[in-house]
């Protein structure tokens, strides 16, 4: 069969080079609470690496920003080491390769398909701008994947973290059947879109709205420390705009990294306002990260409980029905559907929150 260019709705499943494999119709949901980070090149934290296999969803090879010009390729060869000698299990392997217009990320590819393509599930594309980013590695992707004779495509996910890329975020989710979802860059994204915050996500102090002024019969009018001060999240209109474009096209959204790795309180909140307008995960940076993302990225045993109790209240799921005094019907039924099936899948792969479910009137097995 002769590879031909995608140029029509029906070739856009059709490998983009001889014996590529075939690429996928639907991105199959895993469990992908915790993207662990960590830099190859850096020997004590690689050394850790197999030790975490089972502790979160997904590991990865960081290769781009946070490793210095001078070890990209011992931090490359750091992971074909790492991705050779580790029986990942459950877990996930996935790679941030260095950014498209870098002297790296050619080799980058090249090398870790070459040598581990067949343990690599995602390569993550930093500061992706519009689908020409992804047509690029698409391709690149299924020459590298034919000569390797892989079975399975690998899947990519981008990073939105430039104003242009948020700007055609549609468009880069639908670019390839290879796209997998997103993740928010927010340092790289602030910076370019000249956004006066130096902080790696999270909120800001300045990003407030103000209650009113007291009325003017009021003692207290004119005393602005008594008008109570609301801090905003940074992040609401992109992240929101991610998780559209990802429902849309079938794909998952991740908030990325909380840079104040002291302050768990914040990461845990932020991360939670992701989950909560749709964010299937997270990245963490440190080993400090990985209880939050995975506690915030599993519905809670309370909330599974009742959406359980919807579910068999609302029978043949038509209708409305009173529980505890509140409507519910078909629409509350998807909401609850939502909540138990991301239970299912995650009991399925994690035994401690399969034990919780259990125990408070089981997973569908
Ligand atoms: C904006 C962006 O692009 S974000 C993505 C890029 N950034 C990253 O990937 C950063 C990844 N994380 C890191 O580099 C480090 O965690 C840092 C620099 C933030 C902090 O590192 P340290 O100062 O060494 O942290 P700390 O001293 O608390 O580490 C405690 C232990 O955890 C280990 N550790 C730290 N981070 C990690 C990690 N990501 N994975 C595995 N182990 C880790 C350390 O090696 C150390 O081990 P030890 O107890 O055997 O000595
Ligand atoms: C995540 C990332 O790369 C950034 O915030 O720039
Ligand atoms: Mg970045």
């Amino acid at each position: 069969m002769a590879a031909q260019s995608a140029t029509s709705a029906k070739d856009f499943f059709r490998p983009l080079a001889v014996g590529a494999p075939q690429p996928l119709r639907e991105i199959p949901f895993r469990p992908s609470r915790a993207i662990h980070f960590f830099d190859p090149s850096n020997a004590k934290m690689a050394a850790k690496v197999p030790g975490m296999v089972g502790t979160v969803d997904v590991l990865l090879g960081n290769l781009e920003d946070a490793v210095k010009a001078d070890n990209k390729e011992a931090a490359r060869e750091g992971l074909v080491e790492i991705g050779r000698s580790t029986d990942f299990g459950p877990t996930q392997l996935w790679t941030r390769v260095n950014a498209l217009d870098s002297p790296w990320v050619l080799d980058d590819l090249t090398r870790l398909v070459g040598e581990i393509g067949d343990k690599l599930d995602v390569v993550m594309v930093p500061k992706v701008q519009g689908a020409e980013d992804i047509h690029y590695v698409d391709r690149l992707l299924a020459q590298l994947e034919a000569k390797a004779g892989l079975d399975r495509p690998i899947l990519v996910h981008a990073i939105l973290e430039t104003a242009r890329g948020v700007a055609n975020v549609e468009e880069i989710c639908g670019a390839s059947p290879r796209m997998q979802g997103l993740s928010l860059g927010p340092a790289d994204l602030a910076a370019d879109r000249r956004m006066k915050t130096t902080r790696v996500g999270g909120g800001h102090p300045g990003y407030l709205v103000r209650e009113d002024p007291p009325s003017p019969t009021d003692p207290a009018a004119g005393v602005d420390a008594r008008r109570a001060t609301y801090q905003q999240d940074l992040w609401h209109y992109t992240i929101a705009r991610m998780v559209d474009a990802c429902a849309m096209h079938g794909i998952y959204p991740y908030y990325g990294p909380f840079g104040d790795i002291a302050d768990v309180t914040a990461c845990e909140d932020q991360f939670r306002n992701a989950f909560l307008l749709g964010c299937v995960g997270a990245w963490t940076l440190h080993p400090k990260q990985v209880d939050v993302a995975r506690r915030v990225f599993s519905p809670s045993a309370d909330d599974v409980a009742h959406a359980r109790r919807v579910v068999a209240a609302m029978g043949d799921g038509t209708g409305a029905v009173m529980l505890d005094g509140k409507m519910e019907d078909d629409a509350s039924l998807k909401q609850c559907l939502v909540m138990v099936e991301l239970a299912e899948q995650l009991a399925a792969i994690d035994p401690e929150l399969k034990a919780q479910y259990d125990a408070i009137g089981g997973t569908d097995d």
